[in-house]
């Protein structure tokens, strides 16, 4: 039923329509592309090999033009290599606060920030991994497991990026779903999982005007994600209307006549990481592949309007400033381009702590009398927080995950520092065992009334291992023998807090064993603003009112995801319990659910229109909306995440039994009440039909499922299409 995507070239790219601002950027390049040289063409797609210029890639500069040599910078959470900026919360955190304005604001400042270094491209936000295996090194990069809350991350960080000038790169395109072997591998995709899952964040990222995209190290159904006509020219530019650039991850092409007619415009960095330099397949040999014919010249030209139109789409021909800082010699800025931005980075990870588990009202704290602050996790690694080359060691409390995707925190405010702050205030004895030691912890638990305990996994990029785990982790469980730290601490003190800094979900079924732990909060990985973020909802300043981006499994081997039912479809398929579901995530306060109205006048069938960024026109026309009524019925303010889940009808087949199509947050004050609209789209209620290669709006009776999470559902309707 499935079908694979096509290996042979076939399709021919072509540009989408109905974004001005890309009309008005395509006109500019083609008038530039006239008064190019060919080797200032081959130039302004090709990197000057790694580490030859100040950032992490880098063109050759067009005189000719007064285009300038582009600087491609990590990350998704910063601007790396350089100091000081401001290290963000990971995109993993700002995905559970399922806030909107927030992943705009951080992206914006994001995109400030990189504008004011000189950086012309971002390299992100991530989509790709989407999170299909649990330990994924690379997840926490991302937003969600969920395509469609991906997909929301996706649009309004770009959105963010670009509206302060940066390009943004939709990464990894596509499938890139592990760290171990991820370029030797070949993620195997059927048709309907591609579309549904893995393109879906992807088409939001187009549908937000990105400007570039960049093609992933796996092989994708056998053929090199960088070399791919199937997913390049038909899938990203044909299908999505994609009309920015490809750029390849680093040394992730292969071929030079085979990418170029595959649909890679820019590789980078240019050659492989060797000393002396190979493998450089562009540059002049792109040069002399248009001479002798391998190449058309129209294929070349079609690159570099591409590069172009996204660098005038953006202003970059507007007084851009200069790079401001050199990667390769300590990252030094010559600008402070932090401003305010430690405020959006504290008010994001706040936002991202998901209180997991609160018995007997344990949070917030009510300025006990004394306190255990127990785990190295609540301390900032005494040999800086910058100690290890892009964050790869776990030592002292984890803020950021290891790889390409860090920055270097200008500082990093420890649990420990916020807590003994709050402490002073409150007259409350601290007591410390600031170690993973399991005796050391039980004797500083004994003497306080309450116990916090710190424990953590970490992950990150595969060409850093960290204590034996290779990108991807080994396994699910906390890190530093966590379980026996918790366990021991809980055999000395009736009233224990466990907080999990994490880079996704963490089998918590030996700590939920202990009748001693009362309260267990996630905090993620928060950035810069850990301990100052952590306090606010320990000490109850802020409600907490964040939700779980991905399930969290009583055993690791419950998740063995097949095809498209992933995270939250596979338990809901199997009906399978899980710990904590997909959108779960407890508050201060609680909310009352009612008045379900559903007006939705959709038609069935399959896409007919013309291409715009993000695929068919249709797809993003409104078919209606959902309501309901949200009232704050607890005794303090709040946030509450409303979460809209469809079922489709049978004659979708074998479809999930229901999946995100919309949630809104809101902010209430105590016996408030707001009615929430769930607007929705015709992708919303769309599968992809294999056979017919369209989206489809199937008939039947579609299943509205309104609530609290995946399985908490409080309001329920229908609908017959
Ligand atoms: O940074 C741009 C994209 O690069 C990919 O990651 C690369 C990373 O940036 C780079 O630092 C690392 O280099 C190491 C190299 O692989 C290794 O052979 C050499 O010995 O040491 C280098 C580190 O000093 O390579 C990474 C690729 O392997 C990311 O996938 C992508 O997301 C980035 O945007």
């Amino acid at each position: 039923m499935y079908k694979l995507l096509p290996l042979a070239i076939t399709a021919v790219p072509v540009l989408g329509v109905g974004a001005s601002g890309w009309d008005d950027a395509y006109t500019k390049a083609q008038t530039a592309l006239q008064k190019l040289s060919q080797n200032e063409k081959a130039g302004i797609v090709s990197g000057v090999t790694w580490e030859g210029g100040p950032c992490v890639g880098n063109t050759y500069a067009a005189s000719s033009i007064n285009y300038p040599s582009l600087c491609l910078q990590d990350s998704p959470l910063g601007i790396r290599f350089a100091n000081p900026v401001t290290a963000f919360p990971a995109g993993i955190n700002v995905g559970a606060t399922w806030d909107r304005d927030l992943l705009y604001a951080r992206g914006a400042a994001m995109g400030a920030e990189a504008k004011g270094l000189g950086v012309h491209v971002q390299l992100g936000p991530v989509s790709g991994p989407l999170g299909k295996n649990p330990d994924g090194g690379r997840n926490w990069e991302g937003f969600s497991v969920d395509p469609y809350l991906s997909g929301v991350g996706m649009e309004e960080t770009i959105r963010g990026m670009q509206d302060s000038g940066v390009q943004a790169c939709a990464k990894h395109w596509l499938g890139n779903e592990q760290e171990v072997h991820r370029d030797t591998i070949s993620s195997n995709m059927g048709d309907r999982e591609t579309h549904e899952l893995y393109a879906w964040p992807f088409m939001n990222a187009v549908r937000a005007n990105v400007a570039s995209v960049m093609c992933s190290y796996n092989k994708v159904n056998g053929t090199w994600g960088c070399e791919s006509d199937g997913i390049l020219n038909e899938l990203l530019k044909n299908e999505l209307g994609f009309r920015g650039y490809i750029v390849s991850d680093w040394n992730a092409q292969h071929t030079g006549v085979h990418s170029a007619l595959a649909g890679l415009d820019m590789t980078m960095p240019g050659s492989d990481f060797n000393t002396p330099r190979g493998s450089i397949f562009w540059g002049s040999n792109l040069v002399e592949a248009v001479s002798n014919g391998s190449v058309p010249q129209s294929r070349l030209d079609d690159m570099v309007t591409r590069v172009l139109a996204a660098w005038y789409l953006v202003d970059q021909d507007q007084g851009y400033p200069e790079v401001a800082f050199s990667s390769w010699n300590g990252g030094k800025a010559s600008v402070n381009v932090t401003a305010d931005h430690a405020s959006i980075a504290r008010t994001v990870a706040r936002d991202s702590i998901v209180l997991l588990k609160n018995d007997d009202q344990t949070l917030p704290l009510k300025r006990p009398g004394s306190l255990a602050i127990i785990g190295q996790d609540a301390i900032v690694n005494p040999n800086g927080a910058n100690a290890c080359n892009d964050r790869g060691c776990n030592t002292g409390t984890l803020a950021m995950g290891w790889g390409s995707g860090t920055a270097e925190f200008p500082y990093l405010v420890g649990p420990l520092d916020a807590i003994q702050k709050q402490a002073a205030q409150d007259g409350t004895t601290i007591i410390t065992s600031t170690t993973d030691d399991s005796t050391a912890a039980a004797e500083a638990a004994r003497k306080a009334e309450t116990a916090i305990v710190f424990i953590n996994s970490d992950a990150g990029e595969g060409y850093i291992t960290v204590e034996g785990n290779p990108g991807d982790r080994n396994n699910l469980d906390p890190w530093h023998n966590g379980n026996a730290l918790v366990q021991a601490v809980a055999a000395a003190n009736k009233n224990v807090i466990v907080v999990v800094h994490s880079v996704g979900p963490v089998i918590l079924e030996t700590i939920l064993a202990q009748p001693s732990v009362k309260a267990i909060i996630w905090a993620g990985i928060p950035g810069q603003e850990s301990g100052n973020a952590l306090n606010d909802i320990l000490f109850g300043s802020t409600s907490p009112s964040a939700k779980l981006p991905y399930t969290i499994a009583k055993q690791r081997m419950m998740i063995s995801p097949r095809e498209f039912f992933v995270d939250y479809r596979h338990f809901d398929k199997n009906g399978l319990s899980p710990r904590y579901e997909f959108g779960y995530g407890l508050s201060y306060t609680n909310f009352t659910y009612s008045a379900l109205t559903v007006n939705v006048f959709a038609t069935s069938g399959p896409t007919t229109g013309s291409i715009v960024p993000g695929g068919p026109v249709e797809l993003f026309e409104s078919v209606g909306t959902v309501k309901a009524q949200i009232e704050n019925a607890g005794l303090v303010a709040g946030a509450e995440v409303a979460q809209l889940y469809i079922g489709l009808p049978d004659s979708a087949p074998s479809s999930p039994p229901r999946q995100l199509r919309g949630f809104e947050k809101v902010n209430l004050q105590p016996g408030k009440s707001e009615l929430v609209t769930f607007e929705l789209s015709r992708r919303d209620l769309s599968y992809w039909d294999s056979t017919m290669q369209k989206w489809v709006v199937p008939a039947g009776t579609f299943r509205v499922y309104v609530g609290a999470s995946s399985r908490d559902i409080r309001q329920q309707g229908t609908f017959t299409v």
